[in-house]
């Protein structure tokens, strides 16, 4: 099964996604924990993403698509993943469509999260907090600045997809306002719904 979570920064797919993939054994494949290891690596990857990433905005088409299309061709892909903060532009979801259709796969269900946009600040904030307190390194983009543009990258590039995948009938909202195990019950009914059509 390949499932996709789509939603803003702050939204919560890094939680659920891994959820899900410890409940349905299959990979998260999060673009943003990849480039931040290559970022962390030092890589060439990395040395072109860093600077973008710590500002809030969007990595290159090209760049995330290639890491992308190395990634779903690993073995522990084969019977499916989860896509978390990919695609993030039409024309990654085009160009996931191509590669997936390449290899007479597709897409089975796309998750929305819909959160309020005016939490969203509060609880990337709240994050940051949580990491100092705990002893951890906060994320070189969960600053206001850099979280602004975030924003404005998503609502530019990346809301657009939610029309994108609602008219290839494959679009199903969650609340995620609701606390994580709620959310995760959400999720859970959506695919069981899904398993048994
Ligand atoms: N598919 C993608 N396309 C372009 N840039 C990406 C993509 N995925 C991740 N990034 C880069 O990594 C950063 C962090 O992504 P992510 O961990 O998914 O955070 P969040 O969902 O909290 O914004 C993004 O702001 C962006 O710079």
């Amino acid at each position: 099964m390949i499932l996709m979570l789509l939603g803003p920064p702050g939204a919560g797919k890094g939680t659920q996604s891994q959820l899900i993939s410890e409940r349905l054994g299959l990979p998260q494949l999060s673009t943003g924990d990849m480039l931040r290891a290559a970022v962390k690596a030092g890589s060439p990857v990395g040395l072109k993403a860093k600077k973008i990433m710590a500002e809030g905005g969007l990595v290159s088409d090209e760049i995330v698509i290639g890491i992308i299309a190395d990634r779903i061709s690993e073995p522990d892909c084969a019977k499916g993943f989860i896509l978390d903060g990919f695609p993030r532009t039409l024309a990654q979801a085009d160009a996931l469509d191509d590669l997936l259709k390449s290899k007479g796969r597709h897409i089975d269900c796309v998750i929305e999260l819909r959160v309020d946009d005016t939490k969203l600040v509060e609880r990337i904030e709240c994050r940051a907090r949580e990491t100092i307190a705990a002893g951890g390194t906060v994320r070189a983009d969960d600053n206001a600045e850099a979280l602004k543009t975030r924003l404005i990258a998503y609502y530019r590039e990346t809301a657009p997809l939610i029309g994108f995948y609602y008219a290839h009938r494959l679009l199903k909202t969650v609340d995620g306002m609701a606390p994580i195990a709620d959310v995760s019950g959400q999720i859970s009914e959506v695919l069981n719904q899904f398993q048994h059509a």
